[in-house]
C-alpha cells in the first residue's frame, strides 16, 4: 500500500483463525474504578496502626522505600489480614500452582517435542523462538487537523504575559531554603508552566493552566504556594491557609511527598494529607493543629468540615484543584460547590490539568477572579516523546485481546510496563493470568484496600514489580519513574482519559512509548486519537502464528486460573464471616457500655445522596431502585454472570465504555443537563459566608 494512498483508519489484518476459548471467569464486578464518589465514614484498619503514635499522620507517612512507619502500618495490616485467616496473597497462590506445574512438566518434559507447549520456563524460551518472527510495523499518517478557524478570544480571560523560558530557578523570585530543596532533588531550571506560573501565581492571580502530562505541573504549584507561606507567615493564630484537592488517593499522597521534598530545609510549613482509605482519627488530631496546608480527596475533607469541630476552610488563601477538569466533572459536581461555598472567598484559585474542557469554563465564570489562561499545550496534546502505536482487533477476533497481550509483555515489553483495563474484574484475571505465565505482575483499582493499593504502587516503584495492571485509578497524575510502556488493553472511554492513560510514560522530556488494542467498535475514538497525533502513528501487527500460540498457551492454563478464583472464593468467604463475627462482637460491647460513637454528618441527606448515586451509575440495571421490571431484575442476573470466554470478557469491558460514552452523548444533548452543570444557578443559593474573629479582613473585591 502507498504511503498516499493509506486510509489511516483502514486497519490491517492481524488475525485468521476462528478458535474460541471457553474461559471460566469466578471474579467481581466491573464497578467504577475511580476513587470513590463519596467517602463514607468508616473506621479503618489504619487506625490500630497508628494509634497513639502521631498526631500528625503527614509527617509520619511516607512513601518512600524506608520509611519505618509505613512499614509498620503495612505490616500491621499483614498480621491483620494473617490472623483473620488469609491464607496466602495472591501471589503466593499463583507460585504454588507454578511450582505445581512445573513439577509436572519436568516428569512430561522429556516425551514432549515442542517446546512451545513446554511452560518450564515460558518468558525466557519464548522470546528465543519467536526471536527471529518480529512484528511488523507501518507508518500510519496523521490527519492534519483543518483548523485555522479564529478562535473566539473568551472575554472573561485575560491574556497570560510573556514568561522567559531560558531562566534559571534561582533567578527566580524564590526563597533561599526552596531553591536549596530544588537542587537537592537535582531540579535547577524550570519547565515552561513553571517558568510561567510562579510570577504569576507570586502575584495572587487566580489562574487555569494547562500542560502536557509529565510537565511538572505539580511544582509549578507548589513553589508559589511555599514562597508565599514562607515570605508571609500567618499574623495571627495558625490556621489552614491552603488547600489542595486531587482526584484519587495516590495523586494527594504523591502530591504531599513533593511538597514534603520542596520544604526538607524549612521548619515552619506544617501539612496534613486528609484522603480516604487511611486513619481517620489520626487526621482529625492533625487537622486540630491547624496545618498550613491540605492536601485532600473532597469527599474526606467534606466529612472534617462538618465532623471535626475545630477545622474550617474560612481562612483558604489559595485553593488548587490539580487534574482540574476530573475535579469539576459531574462526579464530584455536588462535592465541589460543598468545598467552594466553604472556603474563604478571597482566595486565589489555581486550576491545573493536560486536558482543559468548556466545562471548567463553567466553574471559572462563577468562582475565578480575573484568571489567567496559561495553556502551555493545547488541551488535546500527549507528551511530545510520546510514540504511539496500535494493534487492529479484527471484528469477531476479540478474543485474542489476551493472547496478544500476553505476547507483547512475553516477547516484547518485559518491564516498567503499566497495562490499563477497563475493570477491576478484567485487572484481577489479567493479574493472576500474567502471573502464572512467570511475570511479576501487580494490580492497582478500587477493590483492592488503600494498603494494598499504596504497597503494589510502591513495589512497581521499587521495581520489585515489572508490570502494573490497573484501570484508570491510576490514569490520571501518577508519576512513576522510567515507566516505558503503557498499553491499553481496550480504549478507554474518552480522548481525555486517553491523553491522561498514555501521559504515564514519556515523562519530563523522557521517551515512552504506547501501545493500543483497538476493534471495530472502537474506530471513532482511534479517529479522534490520530487527529491530535503530531508525530506519525505506527501500527503494529504481530504474526498470527504467536497469537494462536498464546491463544492456545493461556487455554492450557485455564484450570489453574479457575483453581486459583476458587482458592480465593473460600478464603473471601471465611473472611467475610469474620468481619460479621467482628461487627455482632463490637455491637455488644456497645449495648453493654452504652459508648456509641456519634453519627458522622454529612452534607446531603441520605436521600440526595442515594439519587445522586442514581443519576451517576453507569449501569441502570445495577440499580438502587427497590421496585424493578422484570426485565431489569432478568438484566441483572444477566451482569452477575461470569463471561465464559475471553470474547464475553471483553464484550464486558465493552460495554463499560458503552455506558459511559451513551451518558456523555445524553449530557450533552439535554438541556436539563447543561442547565445543572452551571455552578452559577448553584452558587447564587451560597451559604452566608462564616468567618471567625481571627480570620484576616477581606482585602480583595468581592467575587
Ligand atoms: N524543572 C524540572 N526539571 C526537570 N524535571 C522536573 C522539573 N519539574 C518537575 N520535574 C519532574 O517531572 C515529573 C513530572 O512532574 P509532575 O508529576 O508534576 O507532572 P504533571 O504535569 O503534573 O503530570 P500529569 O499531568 O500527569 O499530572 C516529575 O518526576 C518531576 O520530578
Amino acid at each position: 500500500m502507498s504511503r498516499q494512498n493509506f486510509d489511516p483508519l483502514a486497519l490491517i489484518p492481524t488475525i485468521d483463525d476462528d478458535d474460541e476459548n471457553d474461559v471460566p471467569d469466578l471474579d467481581g464486578s466491573g464497578d467504577e474504578d475511580e476513587d470513590e464518589m463519596i467517602e463514607k465514614p468508616r473506621a479503618h484498619k489504619l487506625a490500630q496502626a497508628t494509634k497513639g503514635k502521631s498526631i500528625d499522620f503527614n509527617e509520619q507517612f511516607q512513601f518512600l522505600l524506608d520509611d519505618p512507619d509505613e512499614k509498620k502500618i503495612l505490616n500491621d495490616n499483614d498480621d491483620q489480614l494473617k490472623s483473620r485467616g488469609q491464607l496466602s496473597t495472591i501471589d503466593e497462590k499463583i507460585a504454588q500452582i507454578r511450582n505445581r506445574r512445573q513439577k509436572k512438566n519436568k516428569s512430561e518434559v522429556e516425551d514432549e517435542q515442542s517446546s512451545t507447549n513446554n511452560l518450564e520456563d515460558e518468558s525466557y524460551e519464548m522470546e528465543i523462538e519467536h526471536e527471529s518472527i518480529t512484528d511488523k510495523m507501518k507508518i500510519k499518517e496523521t490527519k492534519k487537523k483543518k483548523s485555522s478557524k479564529n478562535k473566539k478570544q473568551d472575554e472573561f480571560f485575560e491574556e497570560s504575559p510573556p514568561f522567559n523560558p531560558d531562566q534559571v530557578f534561582s533567578e527566580m523570585k524564590i526563597s533561599r531554603p526552596l531553591l536549596k530543596a530544588l537542587s537537592a532533588i537535582g531540579l535547577h531550571s524550570p519547565t515552561p508552566i513553571q517558568a510561567a506560573t510562579v510570577p504569576i501565581a507570586l502575584l495572587g492571580r487566580d489562574l487555569c493552566a494547562c500542560a502536557v502530562t509529565g510537565s511538572g505541573k505539580t511544582i509549578a504549584f507548589a513553589l508559589p504556594i511555599l514562597e508565599r507561606l514562607l515570605y508571609k507567615p500567618h499574623q495571627t493564630a495558625p490556621c489552614t491557609r491552603v488547600l489542595i484537592l486531587a482526584p484519587t488517593r495516590e495523586l494527594c499522597v504523591q502530591i504531599h511527598q513533593v511538597f514534603r521534598q520542596l520544604t526538607q530545609f524549612t521548619h515552619n510549613i506544617n501539612m496534613c494529607l486528609s484522603t480516604g482509605g487511611l486513619d481517620l482519627k489520626s487526621q482529625e488530631a492533625a487537622l486540630r493543629l491547624q496545618p498550613d496546608i491540605v492536601v485532600a480527596t473532597p469527599g474526606r475533607l467534606i466529612d472534617h468540615i462538618h465532623n471535626s469541630p475545630s477545622f474550617t476552610l474560612q481562612n483558604i488563601e489559595i485553593l488548587v484543584l490539580d487534574e482540574a477538569d476530573r475535579m469539576l466533572d459531574e462526579y464530584y459536581f455536588e462535592q465541589m460547590k460543598e468545598v467552594i461555598t466553604n472556603c474563604s472567598r478571597t482566595r486565589q484559585t489555581m486550576l491545573f490539568s493536560a486536558t482543559m474542557t468548556d466545562q471548567i469554563k463553567d466553574l471559572i465564570q462563577v468562582s475565578l477572579n480575573r484568571p489567567i489562561r496559561l495553556f502551555i499545550d493545547d488541551n488535546q496534546s500527549v507528551a511530545p516523546y510520546l510514540r504511539q502505536e496500535f494493534i487492529r482487533i479484527r471484528e469477531h477476533r476479540e478474543g485474542d485481546r489476551e493472547a496478544i497481550t500476553a505476547a507483547l509483555l512475553i516477547r516484547t515489553f518485559h518491564d516498567r510496563v503499566i497495562v490499563f483495563a477497563q475493570t477491576k474484574r478484567q485487572c484481577h484475571r489479567m493479574h493472576v493470568m500474567l502471573g502464572l505465565l512467570g511475570l511479576k505482575i501487580g494490580e492497582l483499582h478500587g477493590d483492592l484496600s488503600q494498603t494494598q493499593r499504596l504497597d503494589t504502587l510502591k513495589r512497581f516503584k521499587n521495581e520489585e514489580i515489572d508490570i502494573l495492571i490497573a484501570t484508570d485509578l491510576a490514569a490520571r497524575g501518577l508519576d512513576i519513574e522510567n515507566v516505558k510502556t503503557v498499553i491499553n488493553f481496550i480504549l478507554p472511554n474518552t480522548l481525555k482519559h486517553y491523553i491522561h492513560r498514555v501521559g504515564r510514560t514519556a515523562r519530563a522530556g523522557k521517551t515512552g512509548r504506547s501501545i493500543s488494542l483497538v476493534g471495530e467498535n472502537e474506530r471513532h475514538l482511534l479517529k479522534d486519537v490520530l487527529k491530535t497525533c503530531k508525530v506519525p502513528a505506527k501500527m503494529r501487527i504481530i504474526p498470527q502464528e504467536i497469537i494462536q500460540i498464546f491463544r492456545n498457551k493461556l487455554e492450557e492454563l485455564e484450570p489453574d486460573i479457575e483453581e486459583i478464583f476458587k482458592m480465593e472464593y473460600g478464603e473471601k468467604m471465611i473472611q467475610s464471616c469474620e468481619t460479621q463475627l467482628d461487627k455482632a462482637e463490637k455491637h455488644l460491647k456497645q449495648n453493654k457500655t452504652n459508648d456509641t460513637n456519634p453519627k458522622r454528618e454529612w452534607f446531603q441527606t441520605r436521600n440526595e445522596r442515594l439519587q445522586e448515586q442514581e443519576k451517576l451509575r453507569l449501569d441502570p440495571y445495577n440499580s438502587t431502585k427497590k421496585k424493578l421490571s422484570k426485565e431489569e431484575r432478568e438484566q441483572i442476573q444477566k451482569n452477575k454472570s461470569i463471561p465464559k470466554t475471553a470474547d464475553d470478557r471483553v464484550k464486558f469491558e465493552m460495554q463499560k465504555v458503552e455506558r459511559f460514552q451513551t451518558r456523555q452523548i445524553e449530557k450533552k444533548t439535554s438541556k436539563r443537563s447543561r442547565e445543572s452543570s452551571s455552578f452559577e444557578n448553584d452558587l447564587t443559593k451560597e451559604k452566608p459566608q462564616r468567618r471567625s474573629k481571627s480570620a484576616p479582613p477581606i482585602k480583595k473585591s468581592k467575587r
